[in-house]
């Protein structure tokens, strides 16, 4: 199974062209060593063979390393491009999942082609030689591959179950961690480290079970390897002593009748290595890629001249039955300042995130000035927005309003720190600042970005006092004037700033 893998069909053949020569070389190592032990070779014949297979090892392990570490990295791009509903499975999936792939690529696909061919040549060579030990090894030789797969079928179970706890165990984990905040603060960390405690003993008791299954499997196959070669070897032996075979072929079956056996065995036995990752192939076949759209982009027109409009958009968050906005229409004239109002919940700040492209409509499209924004490059040149939970970087209040524009200069930043109301010091790091002062931070920001024609509020005027509401209703004016404007608005302070209000849900 190499799922539509690049250069899986070449590597295929690869293998199964050294697969061939290692056929020939096992018959070719045989005769020459039977030869050595009756005297009718030299030493170094059987050197020369015995160097030529380890040549060949060699080259289909470094062959098989390139084609995983490649394979690796188109599977972790395919899994990272796809959409998982959690982040801690696709972690788990990315890092230890694709790594599990590495064995079965390097290890059990290449032999299971050399399986496939070198006994077979060895049969064919033994009907030649020695037909009742070839008859001996073609009844025998089955079982390994039937007792193998009775075996296999269990491995697979039980590595599908052991891949989906540890993939469970990742994803929980990785929500503990992001609301353990919150969790100590409710006291329900030490809950939370008994469920993550359980879940990690479940996945330990499922690689338990796994392992045992593999080693008794091991077992199994060299027993049922070890009985058939002595089957072989014990009848050649009487044979040899009455004189009915040559000493030539008797020594010839006894060094080929192990190398029937060996792939097998060694297949058998790369299986349980391999589980794992077959399990995480299967499961990265069912990931559908988002693969992106060929499509030309255009710069976004005029917003002087160029509406804004929502057509029919209806967003769904993954893992949600009822859409967060169903069949939203809306157009925005050019330099309107439109005011969506509703309930809590009602989709106000994921229709600004779909305006600003971040949100993907579900259904609809938004369209500027007629080009459908998915198709448009540089709209974020155009738009200025003050989110509800603006993101501050580890720097300090100035270097976090430069962000907004890189050219400015210091006298610049503190204007735009006192227009926004923003009564700390721009020295203070950012990440001390309450969540009034962090919006009026990223209002900071927007009034430095005077060339934005189009300006996106989201709630300015949330979690503030009377007075400084006043201060930021003031900035907000101006950061509206003569822009077209999309203001969530859940108190009536910026109604009259607006020109039209929309009602959502
Ligand atoms: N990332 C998300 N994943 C899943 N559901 C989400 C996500 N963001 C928002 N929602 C859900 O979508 C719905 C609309 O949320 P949204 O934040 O757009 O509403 P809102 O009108 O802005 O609310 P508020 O006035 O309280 O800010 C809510 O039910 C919310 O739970």
């Amino acid at each position: 199974m190499t799922p539509d893998l690049p250069g899986s069909r070449r590597y295929l053949y690869m293998l199964c062209a050294l697969a061939a020569c290692t056929a020939c070389l096992v018959l070719a190592q045989a005769e020459l060593l039977a030869g050595l032990l009756t005297g009718s070779v030299a030493l170094t014949l059987p050197i020369a063979a015995l160097a030529a297979r380890a040549l060949l090892l060699w080259v289909q392990e470094s062959m098989s390393v390139r084609f995983a570490a490649s394979a690796k990295q188109h599977l972790r791009t395919r899994v990272l491009r796809s959409a998982m509903e959690s982040p801690g499975a696709q972690t788990t999936l990315v890092t230890r999942g694709i790594d599990a792939v590495g064995p079965y690529l390097t290890g059990y696909l290449p032999q299971m082609v050399i399986s496939a061919t070198v006994p077979l040549a060895v049969l064919v060579r033994l009907f030649i030689a020695d037909l009742t030990s070839a008859l001996i090894i073609a009844a025998t030789l089955p079982l390994i591959p039937v007792f193998a797969v009775l075996v296999g079928k269990h491995t697979t179970r039980q590595t599908e179950l052991q891949w989906d706890l540890l993939s469970r165990l990742g994803g929980h984990f990785l929500d503990v961690v992001r609301g353990m905040e919150t969790l100590m603060l409710f006291k329900r960390a030490g809950a939370q480290a008994r469920i993550v405690r359980e879940m990690a003993v479940q996945h330990a008791d499922a690689t338990m079970r796994t392992l045992r299954i593999a080693f008794l499997s091991a077992l199994v196959l060299e027993l049922v390897a070890t009985l058939s070669i002595a089957l072989v070897a014990v009848p050649v032996g009487l044979r040899l002593l009455n004189g009915s075979v040559d000493l030539q072929t008797a020594l010839l079956v006894l060094l080929l009748a192990p190398e029937a056996y060996l792939p097998l065995r060694a297949a058998g036995a790369k299986f349980h290595a391999a589980a794992e990752g077959v399990a995480v192939l299967k499961n990265v076949l069912t990931f559908k890629e988002k693969t992106p759209k060929a499509v030309v982009l255009t710069r976004p027109p005029d917003l002087r001249t160029a509406t804004i409009a929502l057509e029919g958009v209806t967003v769904r968050y993954p893992g949600r039955t009822e859409p967060a906005v169903r069949n939203f229409w809306l157009t925005v004239e050019p330099g309107e300042r439109v005011a969506l109002i509703g309930p809590s919940g009602a989709g106000k700040s994921t229709l600004l995130s779909v305006v600003l492209g971040l949100t993907k409509p579900t259904e609809g499209r938004v369209l500027i000035g007629g080009a459908d924004l998915r198709e448009v490059t540089g709209w974020h040149e155009c738009l200025t927005w003050v989110p509800q939970q603006p993101w501050l970087m580890a720097a300090s209040v100035a270097e976090n309003i430069r962000l907004a524009d890189p050219q400015a200069t210091d006298v610049d930043i503190e204007r735009a720190a006192q227009a926004a109301a923003l009564d700390v010091c721009v020295d203070r790091p950012g990440r001390e600042l309450s969540s009034g002062q962090r919006q009026r931070v990223a209002l900071a920001r927007a009034l430095l970005r005077r060339s934005a024609p189009v300006v996106l509020l989201d709630e300015p005027t949330a979690r503030l006092d009377t007075r400084t509401e006043q201060a930021v209703l003031t900035a907000s004016r101006k950061l509206l004037a003569g822009r077209t404007a999309l203001v969530v608005a859940h108190r009536p302070a910026l109604l009259p700033e607006t020109d039209r209000v929309v009602r959502v849900g």
